[in-house]
């Protein structure tokens, strides 16, 4: 009977470590490639900050295809657990069977940051339109900052000399690729505009370093279990009513009359267009996804880890794809997030250990039951 436990526990954790791995990849592809393809929309024409935004969540429905095979998988295993139970009078687990994990607290919840989440991703936009990537990027990485207090505040997240250390290091890189920055401001733009652009996106960091240790929270106060099958659900949920602020905004703004004419006149060709838009939905659902993945396999704090360290990525990225220069201070920051990264992870892994041992601790001292 303990070793079936031990087996169980020990598939329950590879389950989770192949999660975590997967969700980091969903946030990477997401945190790197998503400002640029952006970024892309507004360099080549685009000038739709609603719609923009609006893509950062409206990509939702794709969320629908790992519902539908999460459902199939969870009635397959039912209905054999049903035949094994109806054979072994071992009682079967009824939530599989439903369509729907979600239950009202968590509905709500998960609307509350979808709006926030909305809202969120209009400050962002404004800030890729208005300031260039070295810039937006220098302020976003300080929501690891933020996040840290907000999840010391709301979740009680420990912080170990490690992780301090990594949030140091990563705010420091971030503070150093952003030396180079003096006088960035694009000619065609006014020192107002600017100005706005740069306070909007402070304002996306701020933001964003809520919504991270609140999802974390929801995870926690959640009266039900929280499977990967639910976290799908949030997701979803979460994206529709982002969805629903930033429509409120393009139909105020006419943006949604104003797409075809924009197509036409967008310097790579309509065809282009449709595509970067179709890309960058789908893209931000990777970004959405692996960030509250990860929260799920780890913290609300690890997820701001990865977003920073991938910073610097997507600077290289935009140095090779749209030809920025690559300055000493990009390589530095590199280095420093890096480090940073390093000292989180070495932290965790000496933290695990130490948890380990403390488990292993009472067996060693309780006494052996007589047979
Ligand atoms: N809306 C957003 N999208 C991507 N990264 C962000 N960082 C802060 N807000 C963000």
């Amino acid at each position: 009977m303990a070793e079936m436990m031990e087996t169980t526990k020990a598939k329950k954790t590879t389950m989770k470590i192949a999660l975590l791995i997967l969700n980091i990849i969903l946030l990477a592809i997401g945190n790197c490639a998503g400002p640029l393809i952006m970024r892309l929309y507004f360099l080549h024409g685009g000038k739709r900050i609603w719609f923009s935004s609006w893509l950062e969540a409206a990509g939702c429905p794709v969320i629908l295809i790992p519902i539908t095979v999460s459902y199939l998988q969870r009635r397959r295993s039912s209905t054999t657990t049903d035949h094994e139970s109806s054979t072994s009078s071992q009682p079967s687990n009824n939530d599989n069977n439903k369509l729907i994990l979600m239950r009202p607290p968590v509905f709500f919840a998960s609307a509350i940051i979808g709006i926030l989440t909305g809202l969120d991703n209009y400050l962002y936009a404004y800030g890729v339109a208005r300031l260039p990537v070295s810039t937006s990027s220098l302020i976003i990485a300080s929501q690891l900052a933020f996040t840290a207090a907000f999840a010391f505040l709301l979740v009680k997240q420990k912080l170990t000399s490690y992780s301090l250390n990594a949030v140091f290091l990563l705010t420091l890189g971030a503070v150093v690729l952003g030396l180079h920055t003096n006088g960035d401001r694009p000619h065609n733009e006014s020192a107002r505009q600017y100005l706005v652009g740069f306070l909007m996106t402070v304002g996306a960091a701020v933001l964003y370093g809520f919504v991270l240790p609140l999802m974390e929270l929801t995870y926690k106060r959640a009266r039900q279990e929280i499977t990967y099958a639910l976290v799908l659900e949030i997701q979803m949920v979460m994206c529709l009513f982002a969805t629903l602020v930033c429509t409120v905004g393009m139909v105020v703004n006419k943006d949604f009359q104003a797409i075809g004419k924009e197509a036409r006149a967008y310097t790579l060709g309509e065809g282009k267009y449709y595509a970067v838009v179709v890309a960058s939905a789908l893209i931000w659902q990777c970004f959405f996804l692996g960030a509250i993945g990860v929260i799920y396999c780890g913290s609300s704090l690890l997820s701001a880890i990865i977003i920073a360290v991938l910073l610097p990525v997507t600077e290289i990225l935009a140095v090779i794809f749209y030809k920025e220069k690559f300055q000493a201070e990009k390589g530095v920051s590199l280095a420093l997030s890096l480090w940073g990264f390093a000292s989180y992870f070495y932290g965790e892994i000496k933290n695990n250990k130490k948890m380990k041992k403390r488990e292993q601790l009472p067996e060693t001292e309780m006494p052996i039951p007589n047979p």
